[in-house]
This record gives structure tokens, C-alpha cells and sequence, in this order.
């Protein structure tokens, strides 16, 4: 009976890897009991995965029409697959979020993503690389907390909302502007990254500065990147310095996993009418390579959480930033995955 609830596992696909749960590895359990039920474990390539109520649905249809089988338990688990060169050891993927112009909400963006991410199950860090404006921490509650050193002398990550974190802000007094060069950017950022006790992290998400500089360059030589994510606000000023990121990291052999529109639109609460203060979908003109990730509307909430120090799809998950916000976090994982598969070899042992 067992086998013939394989075969049946056998013919249903993942519907964004398109090959099938069994010989991606990802049936963990499948079992028969005595009155006929089938338990099946799928582990899902993302706990964040987008499709994993289409996968449950499919799962039951094939098992259920096995002959014999009078029930079917599907439970999932996950297992985040690294890339083919993992980005450092115990960190499947570092994933750059950057944009070309400020000030489009990029670090809410990576932050939110994060914490979207961390509260779908995946382990997150968040690293803040955004040396000049680093907003990170206040973002996170934290602004005020110290990082310090664990027993092997490596910088110990500060934890707030069920993710590890570190910025430069907690590093440096209050207040103060960092006024570093190249080179001394070059080897702050090597120490984030590989002096910190990151520990075990599904995704490494980074803040990067806006624009094209020292940091972005810094960045991806000194780490095995999986990809980047370019978050712009929809008008042409912002679009032209999106493209020119775009470039940057094409120039870098760096992947753009999508692109996150922020500030797309507005809801107005009075009357509920919608008002496209930038011109909404502007960022589809970047080009249909690159996955439109989600289109983020002007939140008052999204704005007051981030100054109140939780992630806005942790305080408001219900509003539309945050259900955009989720989905593209989603949508990211999704693309991840994807990416990681074709590095893997056609056939996968089956557990
Ligand atoms: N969708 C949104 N709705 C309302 N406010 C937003 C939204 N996105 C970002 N903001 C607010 O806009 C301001 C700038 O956002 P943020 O700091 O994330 O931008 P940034 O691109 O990282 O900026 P910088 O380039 O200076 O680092 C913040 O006050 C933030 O809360």
C-alpha cells in the first residue's frame, strides 16, 4: 500500500519547480495505518512557501484515489535547500535589498520582508549595511540596545521580533555620523558578515545603502550572494536610479530575484477611494525579466509601527502593505527555491 501512495505521490508536481514531491526529496513520511489513512509529510523547500495550499490540495486528490486509502493526513515541514555554494557556513542565502534612489522605504521593506520570513518559520537574520543611515534597529525596538561580544569574540546578533539583527547603529554612540572611507567600510562590512555569530539563518537579508557605492561593491565580493531584490517608488526619478542599481548588480554577476514598488498607491480612509500619487506600475518599465514582487500602498500604519519599533506585518497583518509585503516575502522564497533547484542534480534520493 505504502508504494502505491508513493507512485500517487509520484505524479504530483511542485507547481513552481515542476517536477514532482518525490523525486525532490520532499516526501519526509509516507505511511498507511491500519484503517487505511495515509500520513504523508511533505517538506516544503520554504517554510514561507507560496503554494503550499495547492500542494496539501493536490497531495490529497492523488493519495485519496489510491484504492484502499480511506483518509489522508498531510503535514509539512521545511528544509531550505543552500545554494550551490553556500553563501557562509551555516547561511543558506544572503539576500541584498537595495534600491537607487533614498528614501523609497527600503529599509522598512527589509525589514518587514525579514520578519515575514522569520514568521513563516524560516530562521532570518538582518543584517544592516546601510552604514550612513542605519535604521535598522530603531526599526526593530532596538535602537538603543549594545552588541556585544560572545566567548569566541564574535559579535553576537541582537534578537527582537523572532529575528537576529545587527546594525551599525548599535555599535556607535547615538546620534553620531559615520564619516568612513572605502576601506574602512570594506573591512566593517567583512566583519559583519564573517565575525558575527550569525549561527544557523535559512536567509541572511542586508539593507544595503541606496545608490551604487562602496558598501554594494564591498558586499558582493565578500560574500556568495543568492540574489538581490531593487525596491523603488513608482515615479520616473526613482525608476531611472532603479535601473542604474539594476545594472550595478548585473555588473556584480548578481541575480535580481524582483523588484518590490513601494509607496504605489494610496487608500484614502474616509472615503476609500484610490489616488496613484506616483503613477502605480511604473516599475513594470524596468522590464519583464524581473518578477514584480508585490506593490506596496502609502501606510500611516506601516510608517508608525516602523517608528515604534515592530515590523508593520507583525502589528498590522491584516492591511494591504502588510498582506503585499508578506506575499512578496513569499514570492521571494518561492524565487529562491526555484534558483537553488537548478543547481541540484536531476534525480534526489528520496528519505
Ligand atoms: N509604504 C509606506 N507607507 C508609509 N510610509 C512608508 C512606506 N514605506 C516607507 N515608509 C516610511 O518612509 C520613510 C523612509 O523609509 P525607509 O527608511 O524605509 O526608506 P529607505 O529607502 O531605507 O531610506 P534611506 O535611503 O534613507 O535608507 C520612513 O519613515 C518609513 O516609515
Amino acid at each position: 500500500m505504502r508504494e502505491a501512495v508513493m507512485a500517487a505521490l509520484g505524479t504530483v508536481n511542485d507547481p513552481e519547480l515542476h517536477r514532482d514531491l518525490v523525486s525532490l526529496g520532499m516526501i519526509e513520511r509516507a505511511e498507511v495505518d491500519g484503517a487505511g489513512v495515509a500520513h504523508v509529510k511533505v517538506n516544503l523547500t520554504t517554510p514561507a512557501c507560496p503554494l503550499k495550499d495547492r500542494i496539501e490540495g493536490d497531495v490529497r486528490a492523488a493519495v485519496q484515489a489510491v484504492p484502499g486509502i480511506h483518509g489522508v493526513v498531510v503535514t509539512f515541514g521545511a528544509m531550505v535547500r543552500a545554494a550551490a555554494q553556500p553563501a557562509l557556513p551555516g547561511v543558506k542565502h544572503v539576500i541584498l535589498v537595495g534600491s537607487g534612489k533614498g528614501g523609497v522605504g527600503k529599509s522598512s521593506v527589509a525589514v518587514n520582508l525579514a520578519a515575514s520570513l522569520a514568521r513563516d518559520g524560516a530562521r532570518v537574520g538582518l543584517l544592516d549595511a546601510d552604514v550612513y543611515g542605519p535604521s535598522v534597529a530603531h526599526m526593530m525596538g532596538q535602537g538603543a540596545a549594545k552588541v556585544t561580544a560572545n566567548a569566541e569574540r564574535k559579535m553576537q546578533p541582537l534578537e527582537a521580533h523572532g529575528l537576529k539583527f545587527l546594525s551599525m547603529a548599535n555599535l556607535s554612540p547615538a546620534g553620531q555620523a559615520l564619516v568612513w572611507r572605502g576601506p574602512m567600510l570594506h573591512s566593517a562590512i567583512q566583519q559583519f558578515i564573517k565575525d558575527a555569530a550569525w549561527g544557523e539563518l535559512d536567509y541572511l537579508i542586508v539593507d544595503l545603502p541606496p545608490g551604487t557605492g562602496d558598501v554594494q561593491l564591498s558586499l558582493t565580493q565578500t560574500v556568495q550572494v543568492t540574489g538581490a531584490v531593487i525596491v523603488t517608488t513608482p515615479q520616473d526619478v526613482a525608476l531611472i536610479d532603479a535601473a542604474r542599481a539594476i545594472d550595478m548588480f548585473r555588473k556584480a554577476s548578481v541575480p535580481v530575484l524582483g523588484v518590490i514598488e513601494n509607496m504605489s498607491y494610496f487608500v484614502a480612509p474616509d472615503t476609500g477611494l484610490t489616488y496613484d500619487l506616483f503613477g502605480r506600475g511604473g516599475s513594470r518599465r524596468l522590464g519583464d525579466q524581473f518578477p514584480l514582487l508585490g506593490e506596496v500602498p502609502i501606510d500611516v500604519d506601516l510608517r508608525a509601527d516602523a517608528d515604534q519599533g515592530t515590523p508593520g506585518v507583525l502589528a498590522h497583518p491584516g492591511s494591504a502593505a502588510s498582506i503585499a509585503l508578506a506575499h512578496a516575502a513569499r514570492t521571494l522564497a518561492g524565487q529562491i527555491s526555484v534558483r537553488s533547484l537548478a543547481s541540484l542534480p536531476d534525480q534526489l534520493t528520496v528519505v
